[in-house]
């Protein structure tokens, strides 16, 4: 379908009230795709640093921890993800802010991508919450070249405002599949970001 990335999203039942699947049923799936498709992990789970080794072994490129998860010393889970060979990248949920300690964070380029959800975390089919757009601009005007992920109720009618705060990636999951036409959904979300990304 001309997909860039594959988001796939790793929900424990504990740091969201879901539970979705974990590395073997990754495997399966990298193991068809043989690398040719980008895995973007992005993993709602309590613990993360448990499940690094795994995860890097069933296929993921990305892996994305939340900032509210039991995340220890943050400059150490950035190393030990890119030790696995992964690329490390932190979520964050709608209620927390971009404080001084996040800033310090960035700032020191612990990580690669940063996330802002613009749904709480746990389902998909969500309405997207346009409050968040401020925090992406916020970011953008700070850090002109990481890469800044918007998920969560994204779709057609909603994806040129996500390029023009600042993102550079948008993950969609309800706006393609529930699309009329799933094919014609991706090919227009491409061009709005090739259009729209001002920054
Ligand atoms: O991580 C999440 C939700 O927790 C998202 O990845 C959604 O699952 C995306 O689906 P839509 O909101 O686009 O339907
Ligand atoms: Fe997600």
């Amino acid at each position: 379908m001309g997909v860039d990335w594959l988001h796939l999203d790793v929900m424990d039942g504990h740091f969201v009230p879901n539970l979705t699947f974990g590395p073997p049923i990754i495997k399966c799936l990298t193991q068809r795709l043989q690398n040719r498709t980008f895995i973007d992990l992005h993993c709602m789970i309590q613990e993360p640093r448990k499940w690094i080794k795994d995860l890097s072994n069933a296929g993921g490129h990305q892996m994305t921890v939340h900032y509210e998860s039991d995340i220890g010393n943050i400059e150490e889970l950035s190393q030990m993800i890119r030790n696995a060979g992964m690329r490390p990248a932190l979520a964050l949920k709608p209620k927390t802010l971009i404080d001084h300690t996040l800033i310090e964070i960035f700032d020191k380029q612990l990580f690669d991508m940063i996330l802002i959800m613009t749904v709480e975390p746990g389902f998909g089919g969500q309405k997207f919450m346009a409050d968040m757009l401020p925090k992406v601009t916020q970011l953008r005007q700070r850090y002109p070249k990481i890469d800044i992920q918007l998920d969560g109720g994204v779709n057609c009618d909603n994806v040129i405002s996500c390029y023009e705060a600042g993102a550079n990636v948008i993950v969609s999951g309800s706006g393609i599949v529930n699309a009329k036409d799933p094919q014609q959904s991706i090919n227009y979300m491409k061009e709005c970001g090739c259009q729209h990304f001002k920054w």
